[in-house]
């Protein structure tokens, strides 16, 4: 649904897309994920034509976005980073002017505005001014917009800022049910646990492109896990494993790709813990992993295809 090819955008000396590749299928949520300054909102302004990359192409739908701006923008479903409503309309006049652009009209658009507005628990605020609304009420009345037209494609930009537990899982919902029916979502996160409740595929960004693309278990499974273990004063760890232990708080901790080979490898030669506990590696391992950025020293994980 949507395809991005090598797209390269300088501001001055600043790269802030240098060869960004990225493909989202229909009823994909891929979570893109990196550090501050990668070049994620870059890439959600390009998409929608608001930024025009210096070479690259990127077509949404099978449309060229330069070559079909308008075509694609209704395509296109945008909640950007930056709040963009405005103040004075009510919640229910945002949605009333984004559902008429995406070409909804009468009862129709009335309904739609209804259900959305329960189903993102924004029933009570539906016909207070925008202005007037907490971060995280504002935050969600843009998702709305986004979804209003019920577009092939969803491009969130940190969507859940700011939102309370039980909205933030509202959202999560909607969000699941549109890619349940087919929407292709690209969701922008620093909050990774949230990609874990969307099972989003991960695509992550450093340094202006992608440096690592898959499931989580694909990304995660090469990553070093733990073998934590309490070991007795007589009981010490053999000098093999030394390299890789640290001590906490009494708990020795080994890195290691492979928790039973070591722990076997352990007991063999003589160490008998008291206890231990096999901990494997999550998306914040993955995420420490590509801490320096840099597509060349990230560790061998798969790229995008
Ligand atoms: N309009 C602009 N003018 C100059 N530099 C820009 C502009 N927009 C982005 N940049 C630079 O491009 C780089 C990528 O920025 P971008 O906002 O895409 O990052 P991001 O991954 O979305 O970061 P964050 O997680 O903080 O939202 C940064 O170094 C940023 O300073």
């Amino acid at each position: 649904m949507l395809s991005a090819h090598a797209l390269v955008k300088r501001y001055g000396g600043t790269a802030a897309l240098d060869g960004f590749s990225l493909d989202v299928a229909p009823g994909e949520i891929a979570g893109l994920i990196g550090h501050n300054g990668a070049g994620k909102s870059t890439f959600v302004e390009a998409v929608t034509g608001l930024t025009r990359p210096d070479s690259g192409r990127i077509t949404v739908g099978g449309l060229d976005v330069l070559r079909s701006p308008r075509r694609v923008r209704r395509l296109i479903g945008l909640a950007p980073q930056e709040i963009a409503l405005y103040p004075a309309a009510t919640a229910r006049e945002q949605l009333r002017l984004f559902g008429a652009l995406a070409g909804l009209s009468g009862a129709v658009l009335s309904k739609r505005i209804t259900a959305l507005g329960a189903e993102l628990l924004l029933t009570e605020v539906l016909d207070r001014p925008a202005g007037l609304l907490s971060g995280g009420q504002r935050r969600r009345v843009q998702a709305a917009t986004a979804l209003i037209g019920d577009p092939p494609l969803l491009l969130l930009d940190e969507p859940t800022a700011g939102a309370d537990p039980e909205t933030r899982t509202a959202l999560l919902d909607a969000v699941r049910a549109r890619a349940a029916k087919g929407t292709a979502v690209l969701y922008t996160t620093h909050y990774l646990p949230e990609l874990a409740d969307l099972d989003a595929t991960l695509a992550v960004a450093g340094a202006g492109r992608i440096i690592a693309r898959g499931s989580r278990a694909e990304l995660t499974r090469r990553l070093p896990g733990e073998l934590r273990l309490r070991l007795s004063g007589g009981n010490p760890l053999p000098e093999r494993f030394l390299a890789r232990a640290t001590e906490h708080g009494g708990e020795t901790r080994i890195s290691t790709a492979d928790a039973p080979a070591d722990l076997a490898a352990l007991l063999a030669a003589g160490c008998t813990p008291s206890t231990v506990d096999i901990r494997r590696p999550d998306l914040d391992d993955l995420y420490r992993s590509l801490a320096d950025h840099s597509p060349a020293t990230a560790p061998e994980i798969p790229r995008a295809a």
